[in-house]
Order: structure tokens, then sequence, then C-alpha cells
């Protein structure tokens, strides 16, 4: 996340509302039955298996919407309804204005083509294909002529650092730069949303981080509205706007990482918080004091981690001012909180 950024606050462009999926032969029978009111002992009593239960939220326009959670937490099932893969068993998705239990099945195809991008764990390329045809692709589907399929291929190769391996096969390229044509292919028909599930997991860690900045730099570029799918908690704080954490089908808790970090709902989110250095989450904003008289130096950024501006503050004067992204002091921040924050402790209440 850049410095000091502003959370988009804004428009839902993915609504979820009380989305269960239920597997099972009698799924179809029970929710009929007992709706909404389903509850565990019904589920059990039938066999079900409840891989989404209840699960509601909203990703924001220009967002990065990460969902968290360990294997069989029922991440991936979420990532497929709301790209109209699967269908829910019950409950609401609406998607750039569309609600897709009621979209036809050529609706789906059509948005899934047009309005989403979607990047896989195992990379998902077309082994026969050149990096320049994998990347077009998407457009051969929506039937544009070879020149303008091409041209814009080219210029995505280039976007994500691939310029000269056009002509390259899949089998050519390292996991890295496979997953740059994956994330090159997802981009070709400027998607409305982009959804990524796992797209890192495969690479080894050095590779991963690389390709996390990477993730990062084009964000920045595309201000895209983001789904990114990981069972990595780090990754997850690394790139987030804000994290679902998922458990059992449910969300245990939404927030940004900071959220998460200095607020866990429970043991199991405070259980992947606690080994993270506060001083990457925690923003200035969070620990700082009111504003005081003689206050000189800085002024550093309210939205700014304190990890980055801790260096600035331990060589200052006892307290710095913190201004807000117009430029106002809206308060100071001393060595105290500064260290308590780098030695891992609760921020001063
Ligand atoms: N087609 C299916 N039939 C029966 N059970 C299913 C089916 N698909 C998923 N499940 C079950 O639903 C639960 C959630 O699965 P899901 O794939 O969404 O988890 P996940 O969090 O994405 O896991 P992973 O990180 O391993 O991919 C799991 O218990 C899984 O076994």
């Amino acid at each position: 996340m850049t410095e000091d950024k502003e959370m988009p606050s804004g428009e839902a462009l993915i609504s979820c509302r009380s989305v269960w999926k239920l597997y099972g032969a009698k799924a179809g029978e029970i929710v009929k039955k007992y709706g909404q009111n389903i509850n565990d002992d019904i589920i059990n009593k039938n066999g079900l298996i409840p891989a989404a239960r209840d699960v509601s939220f909203d990703v924001r326009k220009g967002e990065i919407f990460v969902i968290m959670g360990l294997s069989g937490s029922g991440k991936s099932t979420i990532l497929r309804c709301m790209t109209g893969l699967i269908e829910p068993t019950m409950g609401q998705l609406t998607v750039s204005g569309k609600d897709l239990g009621t979209a036809s099945r050529q609706d789906l195809i059509g948005m899934r083509r047009k309005v989403m991008g979607m990047v896989f764990q195992d990379f998902a390329l077309l082994p026969h294909l050149t990096v320049l045809d994998n990347v077009a692709f998407p457009l051969k589907v929506q039937g544009k002529s070879r020149a303008e399929r091409h041209a814009k291929a080219r210029e995505m190769v280039e976007l994500v650092g691939l310029e000269g391996r056009e002509a390259y096969l899949p089998h050519e390229l390292s996991g890295g730069q496979q997953q740059r044509v994956g994330i090159a292919r997802s981009l070709t028909t400027e998607p409305e949303i982009w959804f990524l599930d796992e797209p890192f997991s495969a690479l080894d860690p050095l590779i991963r981080a690389e390709m996390q900045d990477e993730f990062l730099r084009l964000q920045n570029l595309l201000q895209k509205s983001i789904v990114f799918v990981t069972h990595d908690f780090d990754e997850a704080i690394g790139l987030a706007d804000r994290i679902a954490i998922m458990a059992g089908g449910r969300v245990v808790q939404i927030g940004t990482p900071e959220e998460l970090i200095t607020n866990p709902a429970d043991d199991y989110v405070a259980k992947f918080t606690e080994k993270v250095p506060r001083s990457k989450v925690v923003s200035v904003r969070t620990v700082m004091g009111p504003v005081r008289a003689g206050l000189t130096g800085g002024p550093v950024a309210a939205g700014a981690l304190v990890g980055d501006v801790a260096q600035q503050v331990m060589a200052g004067a006892d307290a710095l001012p913190v201004a807000d992204p117009d430029g106002r002091i809206i308060g100071a921040i001393d060595r105290a909180s500064v260290t308590a924050v780098l030695l891992n402790q609760s921020a001063p209440a």
C-alpha cells in the first residue's frame, strides 16, 4: 500500500448477501424447507457440507479485497460464486450492478469475458501458444482482429516486463514469468474487476515477494477493483486494503490489516496476527497523541506506517507533528509510542 493511502470508501462493486453453498444430495430440499433458518444441527443431521455459510460482504470500487483462510475454509467457493462459475444454494450476489441469481448463462459468460479478469494458481496457460498468443487469447474469444489483439497483447506484455519474450512458449519460461503471462492475459480485456485465486502460491518465496511488489505496482497504475484469495496471512496484510478472514465456510472478521491486528475478533484471528510486526501495519494515526505546543520538525503523515517513520521520530525532537493528507496538523507522535509499536506492544490507549 502506498503511504497515506486513503481507504476507498465508496460504491460497492460486488455485494454478497447471506450467501450459502451447501453440498450434499439433500441440499436443495433442506434449503427449500428451512431457508435462512438453517443451522448447524440441520446441516449435520442431513450430511450436508457447508462450503460457504451465510457469507456477506461488499467489495468497493478501487480496493484490494483479500479473502484469507486455511485450506478448506471456503475461499475458492465464494470466489467461484462471485464469478458465476458456481451457483450459491441461497443468498444474493450482485456484481457490477447485475444480480447473478437472475442473470442468464449467456450474461454470465459475457461478464466473465468483459467485466472480470481472472488469474489462477496454476497459471492456466495454453502450452502450444506463444506468450503473445496466450495474452491475446481473450481478445480472440471476443472476436477481435489479429492486428488489434496483437497490438493490445504487446502493450500488456510490456506492462508486465516480458518484452522480448513474445515468441516464447510457456515451458520456456520460469514460474514467475509464466504467472506474468497469466496476469497480462487477465488484463487484456481491461476488466472492471480483477479476481486472483492464490496467484503466487506455486512460486518460491523470493519470486513470490517479487510478484507481490509487481502486483502492487500494477495496481497503483491501473486502480482496479480486486478480489484476491490467499491462505497466507503475511501476503494478505502486505497487499490488502481490507481482509475477510474465513473459517469453516464463515467470514469470521472483515477489516483493514491494522484493524485485524490491533483488534482481532477472536482467538482464531489473533493466532494469525500474533507474529506480525506491528510496525508494518500500525499507522501513525492510531498511536498519535493530541497536538501540543512547541512541536517542531516533521511533519509525518498520519497514514504512514510507524515502521516507516520510526527513524525520523527517534532522531527528532521528543515529538513530531502529524499531518493529515491536506497538510493540517492533527496530532503528535512521540518516541515512547513508536518504541511501544516497535516492541510489538499494544498501541497506547
Ligand atoms: N464440489 C464439491 N463437493 C463437495 N464438497 C465440496 C465441493 N467443493 C468444495 N467442497 C468442500 O467445501 C469446503 C470449502 O472448499 P473450498 O475449495 O472453497 O476451500 P478453500 O478455502 O478454497 O481451500 P483451498 O485453499 O484448499 O483451495 C471444503 O470442505 C471442500 O471439501
